[in-house]
């Protein structure tokens, strides 16, 4: 089973590569090429819609204090092509969708077949604002990533609070994705994690990564969660992140 998988997982990527393949072929040749294609696509399952919900981008249930942050680190991202020369830039948003795997190469059929119910932990509750609200942005060098996360009032542990859980939740959300920019697919293996201060409710916190050191598959990272004018301490965490592949999901 698991070698069947990866196969169709190759199978995809080399579709979904076509298009970007540089080789000039004689128009014939292209033409068949393309119909063997979209044979070959048209035996897969009928493909998810290409318009997906961007779960960090603003939305009515975001306070003024997300959107402030926001707008702050959205207005230093890379911005449009202007005449030749691309402008320069110091973060990158990063996109959230409810389930990461179809937009990895190949994986619309794998989200498919792969408990094709499954959705992100984070982003499964519909009613907007109720729980984890959060956008990321990766800095240019990649060295450090920076959350706004609006905790809402489904997450509640301590009374008023933000639950230890939902918490860690985040923390490895932020310090996980930030592994996969920096390295490839990631698990986490360890999370050490030190509570501070408590989180009320319906605040909007800043969790911030750092990357510590990378050492051959190994990623090893630092975290901390702070007010968003930085005076209060919430948090800090460390993370190892092992580097994996497919197979290694697969049960291969
Ligand atoms: C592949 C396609 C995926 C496509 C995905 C597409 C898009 C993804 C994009 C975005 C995703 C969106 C959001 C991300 C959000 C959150 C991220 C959440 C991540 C998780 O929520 S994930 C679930 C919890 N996580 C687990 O369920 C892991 C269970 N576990 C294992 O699966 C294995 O355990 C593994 C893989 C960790 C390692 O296994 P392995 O066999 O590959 O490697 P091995 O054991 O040899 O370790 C190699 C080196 O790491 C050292 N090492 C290992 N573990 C250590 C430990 N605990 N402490 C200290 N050192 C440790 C060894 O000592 C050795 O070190 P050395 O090389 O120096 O000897």
């Amino acid at each position: 089973m698991a070698r069947t998988l990866c196969r169709i997982f190759k199978g995809c990527q080399s579709i979904c590569s076509l298009p970007l393949m540089k080789t000039r072929l004689h128009p014939s040749a292209s033409v068949l090429l393309r119909t063997v294609c979209v044979r070959r696509m048209l035996t897969l399952p009928l493909p998810f819609s290409p318009k997906a919900r961007d779960f960090s981008l603003p939305n009515s249930s975001w306070g003024a204090e997300m959107r402030q942050l926001y707008e702050h680190y959205n207005s230093q991202c890379e911005e449009e092509m202007k005449g030749e020369e691309k402008q320069d830039w110091a973060w990158k948003r990063l996109p959230s969708y409810n389930r990461s795997l179809k937009y990895a190469t190949g994986g619309v059929y794998l989200s498919k077949i792969i408990q094709s119910k499954a959705r992100l932990f984070t982003r499964n509750i519909k009613e907007p604002g109720a729980a984890f609200e959060y956008v990321l942005f990766v800095s240019k060098d990649e060295q450090k990533c920076v959350c706004i996360f609006q905790a809402g009032h489904l997450l509640e542990g301590p009374p008023g609070h933000v639950h230890g859980g939902a918490i860690a939740t985040m923390i490895d959300t932020v310090t996980g994705t930030h592994a996969s920019v920096l390295s490839a697919p990631v698990m986490t293996a360890n999370l050490n994690i030190n509570y501070r201060r408590p989180i009320p409710l319906g605040s909007t916190v800043l969790i911030e990564s750092s990357l510590n050191k990378t050492e051959g598959r190994k990623v090893l990272i630092s975290c901390k969660v702070t007010s968003t004018d930085g005076s209060k301490l919430h948090t800090e965490a460390t993370a190892l992140f092992v580097a994996i592949n497919v197979s290694h999901l697969l049960g291969g």
